[in-house]
C-alpha cells in the first residue's frame, strides 16, 4: 500500500525522496531490441529497389495506430487503425485485433466507419466503441456508443444520447459503461434532453450568446447552456441515468475524456475531476469528488484553492486514489506530480523530488504498489513505473516517445514512434533492465511502406545556449547526407510551440521532420529554455521575458550549424508554428538581415495583447509577469509587433481561421504589417483548418507552400536585402 500521509497546501513534503533513476544513452537517438511476433505480410523491398522519397505523399498513406485496450486475459489488443485517401481528401477510422502473442492481425469493424475509443471489456466477451454510424438507414446524427463481440458480428448500438457521446469506461461487472455527454443541466430527463436537442437543431438565428468567461475551446465554441455530465447506461435494458441531474457538478469543459473520471473496482462508486469555481475558466485548478452510484449522493474529496487535481484512478483494492496534482497557485509552471489519496482522506505528493511532470493516464501496476505513468525526459517520453512505497521512478520502455500503454494480466503493450518510424505497438518484457529493454512488435501496419523510403540520420546534440547553460539540439539529416561531401547544406530551424513542449526522438504527423529533412534540409530543432522534460527551472526560465533567451539558444545552435563544413550561409531559414511561429516573427525583429534567407510562420502569435481573444487569455498574463492593463509595456515589450519597424526577412504566413488557440487575426496582422512595409510575405490561409492543418489535401498544399516559399528564397542573391513583395 502506498504510504499516504496528511497533506496541506502550505508544507508540501511528501513521505520519501525519489531515488536517483538511472540514465538512458543521450548521444544518438538509440532503438530498444525489437522482434517482431506481427505475422502480417511485410512485402518488403527488395534490396537493390530505390528507395522513394519521404514527401506528404507518402506521409498520408501511412497507416495511423491509435491506442490500444487489452482483453482481461492480455491475449489481444484492440486498437483504431485510421487510413486516408488523399483523393478523396478524408479518412476513415476501424478497429483491429492484435495478438499479443504472435498472429494475424484481424479487422473487428470494417473501414468507412470512424470507429474510436475502443475498450475491451471486463469479461473479454465485447469491445465497446464510439461511433457514428448509418446502420440499415438508421443514421447516428451525434457519436454513439456500439458493442461488439471479439469474435465478430454485426456492432449493436446501445446509446442514442441526443448530443452524443464523447467518452466512457466499462463498470467491472461488464454490464454498464459510464460515459460522458453534454446535457443542458436545467432539464430532467432523457425526453427533455431530446426536445432540447430539437429546438436547437431547429433554431433559426445564429447568434453566439453568453455571460460564461470560458466559452469556446481549440476550434469549437462551448455548447450554448449544456455542460458536460457523467451518465450510466444498463446495457441489457439499454437505460440511461444522468448522475450529475439535479447538482451543480459537471466535467471539464475543455474536452472531458474518460481520464476525468475513474470506477471503483466494486463498481460502487466514481471519482471525478471538475472545477468547484464559477463561472468556468480553463485556469481554474479542478477538485475531486465521489458520487455513489446506486444513490447519486456525491462528495467533495479533495479540494485545495491552491491546487489542480486530475486524472483519478482507484487502485485494485480501492483503498487509494492516485491522481495527478499540479501546485499552481505556487508557481503556473509547476509540473504536474504523483499524488495519492487515501480512505481517510490523507493525500501526498509522491514525485515531488522527481524534476519530471507526470501525464495521464495512470495506471496502478497490477501489485497495487507502483503507478505507470508516462513523463517526458529531456526530448523523449518514456514510460515509468513509480514504486508508491521507494518513491523511484522506474523506466519501463524508453522511448523515443511513447505515448499510450496498456497493461492487463501482466502483459504490456504500449504505442510508441520515434523520429524514424509512426506509432506502432509492441508488448514489452517486463523482465530485466529498460536499458537493455527488450520490445516485441505486434502489428506492422505501415512497415511494407516504410522499408520503401529513404529517411535520414537523427543526432542529438548539446551546446552552451542562453546564460551559459546546456542546451539541447535534435539534427535530422536528409537521407544518404554525407558531411564530406563538397556540395554544401541548407540549414532549417524548426521551431517548437508551447512554450513548454519539446521536439525530440518523435514522429510528428502535421511538421515531421524527415519529410522536411527529404526535401533537402538539415533541420534543427532547439529545446530552448522555457521547454518542457528539461526540469521545472528550465521550463520556468522564460517567464515574464518571453523571447529573450529562446532567440539567443536559437541563434547560439545557427552561430555552431554555420561553423560546420557542409553549412550554406546563403541558405538559412526558421520555421515554427504557434509558439515556434510567435518566435520566428520575434526573429524577424531582433536578428539582422541577410542572417536568414526566409522565414515560415504557422498560427503564429504576434501581439500579447490581442492575443487576448484567444481561448486560454488568463494563461498569458502568467507567463507575460503582467496584464497588459496593468503594465502595457512589458507585455508590448514581449511581443513581435513591438518590434514591426525592424522586420527584414520574407516570410510565408499560414492560419487557420478556425484557431481559437492563436486566432487567425493574429497571422493576418502579422501579414498586412509586412506587405505594408514591402517586405516579401504570402499568406497561407485556411477557412477550414484550425491550429492544425488536418486534412490531407490541405496538407499536402501546405508542404508545397512550405518548400516553396523557402526555394523562392535560397540565397540566389538578396542574402541581406530587405526584399520588396
Ligand atoms: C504546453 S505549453 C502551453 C500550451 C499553451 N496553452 C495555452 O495557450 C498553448 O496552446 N500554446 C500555443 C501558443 C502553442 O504554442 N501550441 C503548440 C504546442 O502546444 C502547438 O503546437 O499547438
Amino acid at each position: 500500500m502506498p504510504t499516504a500521509t496528511k497533506k496541506t497546501a502550505s508544507r508540501n513534503t511528501a513521505p520519501g525522496k525519489a531515488a536517483p533513476r538511472k540514465r538512458p544513452a543521450t548521444k544518438t537517438a538509440t532503438a530498444p531490441a525489437v522482434t517482431a511476433r506481427a505475422k502480417q505480410s511485410s512485402k518488403a523491398a527488395g534490396p537493390k529497389a530505390a528507395l522513394k522519397t519521404f514527401d506528404a505523399d507518402a506521409l498520408w498513406a501511412l497507416a495511423r495506430v491509435g491506442a490500444p485496450s487489452l482483453s482481461p486475459d492480455g491475449a489481444q489488443a484492440v486498437v483504431p487503425v485510421t487510413r486516408f485517401d488523399m483523393e478523396k481528401n478524408r479518412g476513415a477510422t476501424s478497429l483491429w485485433l492484435l495478438s499479443t502473442l504472435g498472429g494475424d492481425p484481424r479487422p473487428l469493424t470494417s473501414a468507412g466507419e470512424k470507429d474510436g475509443q475502443p475498450r475491451w471489456s471486463p469479461q473479454g466477451d465485447l469491445v465497446a466503441f464510439i461511433a457514428r454510424r448509418d446502420q440499415e438507414g438508421d443514421k447516428d446524427e451525434a457519436p454513439q456508443l456500439y458493442l461488439i463481440p471479439p469474435d465478430g458480428g454485426e456492432a449493436r448500438r446501445v446509446t442514442r444520447m441526443p448530443f452524443g457521446v464523447e467518452a466512457f469506461k466499462w463498470f467491472p461487472d461488464g454490464k454498464r459503461l459510464a460515459f460522458v455527454s453534454w446535457v443542458d443541466p436545467a432539464l430532467r430527463g432523457q425526453a427533455a434532453q431530446a426536445e432540447r436537442r430539437k429546438a436547437e437543431k431547429d433554431r433559426k438565428d445564429s447568434a453566439y450568446v453568453t455571460e460564461e468567461g470560458f466559452y469556446r475551446f481549440w476550434d469549437h465554441a462551448l455548447p450554448m447552456g449544456r455542460v458536460p455530465h457523467l451518465h450510466v447506461v444498463d446495457l441489457d435494458s439499454g437505460k440511461v441515468r444522468d448522475l450529475f441531474e439535479g447538482t451543480d457538478y459537471e466535467l471539464s469543459r475543455a474536452e472531458p475524456d474518460a481520464d476525468s473520471f475513474d470506477i471503483s473496482p466494486d463498481g460502487r462508486r466514481i471519482v471525478f475531476s471538475f472545477d468547484p469555481n464559477t463561472p468556468k475558466t480553463l485556469e481554474h485548478r479542478n477538485a475531486l469528488a465521489e458520487i455513489e452510484v446506486r444513490s447519486g449522493r456525491a462528495q467533495v474529496l479533495l479540494r485545495e484553492p491552491a491546487w489542480d487535481f486530475v486524472a483519478p484512478v482507484y487502485s485494485h483494492a480501492g483503498q487509494h486514489i492516485a491522481f495527478i496534482a499540479c501546485h499552481q497557485g505556487l508557481k503556473h509552471t509547476m509540473p504536474q506530480q504523483l499524488a495519492v489519496l487515501d480512505t481517510h482522506g490523507h493525500w501526498a505528493v509522491l514525485s515531488e523530488d522527481w524534476d519530471q511532470e507526470v501525464a495521464a493516464p495512470l495506471r496502478w501496476d497490477e501489485d497495487d504498489l507502483g503507478v505507470l505513468f508516462c513523463a517526458e525526459e529531456r526530448g523523449r517520453r518514456h514510460l515509468y513505473r513509480f514504486d508508491v512505497k521507494t518513491l523511484h521512478a522506474f523506466p519501463l520502455c524508453e522511448g523515443g516517445h511513447v505515448g499510450a500503454f496498456a497493461l492487463e494480466a501482466g502483459t504490456l503493450v504500449v504505442l510508441h514512434d520515434s523520429a524514424s518510424f509512426p506509432p506502432r505497438l509492441s508488448v514489452v518484457d517486463r523482465e530485466g533492465d529498460a536499458q537493455d529493454q527488450v520490445l516485441h512488435r505486434i502489428e506492422s501496419f505501415n512497415d511494407a511502406a516504410l522499408s520503401t523510403l529513404a529517411f535520414g540520420a537523427v543526432e542529438e546534440r548539446w551546446y552552451e545556449g542562453a546564460l551559459g547553460e546546456p542546451v539541447q539540439m535534435w539534427l535530422y539529416y536528409p537521407p544518404g547526407f554525407d558531411p564530406k561531401k563538397k556540395a554544401k547544406a541548407p540549414l532549417m530551424h524548426l521551431i517548437h510551440g508551447g512554450p513548454h513542449t519539446a521536439m525530440g526522438d518523435s514522429w510528428h504527423w502535421r511538421w515531421n521532420h524527415q519529410a522536411m529533412a527529404s526535401a533537402g534540409y538539415v533541420v534543427a530543432c532547439v529545446n530552448y529554455h522555457g521547454s518542457s522534460s528539461f526540469g521545472n527551472r528550465f521550463a520556468d526560465s522564460i517567464t515574464g521575458r518571453w523571447g529573450e533567451l529562446e532567440l539567443e539558444d536559437v541563434e547560439r545552435a545557427t552561430d555552431l550549424l554555420l561553423q560546420q563544413p557542409w553549412a550554406d550561409p546563403k541558405r538559412v531559414f526558421a520555421t515554427g508554428g504557434s509558439y515556434g511561429g510567435y518566435m520566428v516573427a520575434w526573429m524577424n525583429g531582433h536578428v539582422p538581415a541577410g542572417r536568414y534567407q526566409a522565414y515560415v510562420c504557422h498560427a503564429g502569435c504576434y501581439d500579447w495583447t490581442a492575443m487576448f481573444a484567444n481561448d486560454a487569455y488568463l494563461w498569458h498574463a502568467k507567463e507575460l509577469g503582467t496584464a497588459y492593463w496593468k503594465d502595457p509595456a512589458k507585455v508590448a515589450s514581449q511581443s513581435p509587433i513591438g518590434y514591426a519597424q525592424h522586420f527584414n526577412t520574407p516570410t510565408l504566413v499560414i492560419h487557420g481561421q478556425l484557431d481559437y488557440r492563436v486566432p487567425d487575426a493574429q497571422g493576418l496582422a502579422y501579414y498586412n504589417t509586412l506587405k505594408a512595409q514591402g517586405i516579401a510575405a504570402r499568406l497561407v490561409w485556411f477557412p477550414d483548418e484550425n491550429h492544425w492543418v488536418m486534412k490531407p489535401r490541405n496538407s499536402k498544399l501546405w508542404y508545397g507552400e512550405f518548400f516553396d516559399w523557402l526555394k523562392r528564397h535560397d540565397g540566389a542573391g538578396a542574402g541581406g536585402k530587405r526584399r520588396r513583395g
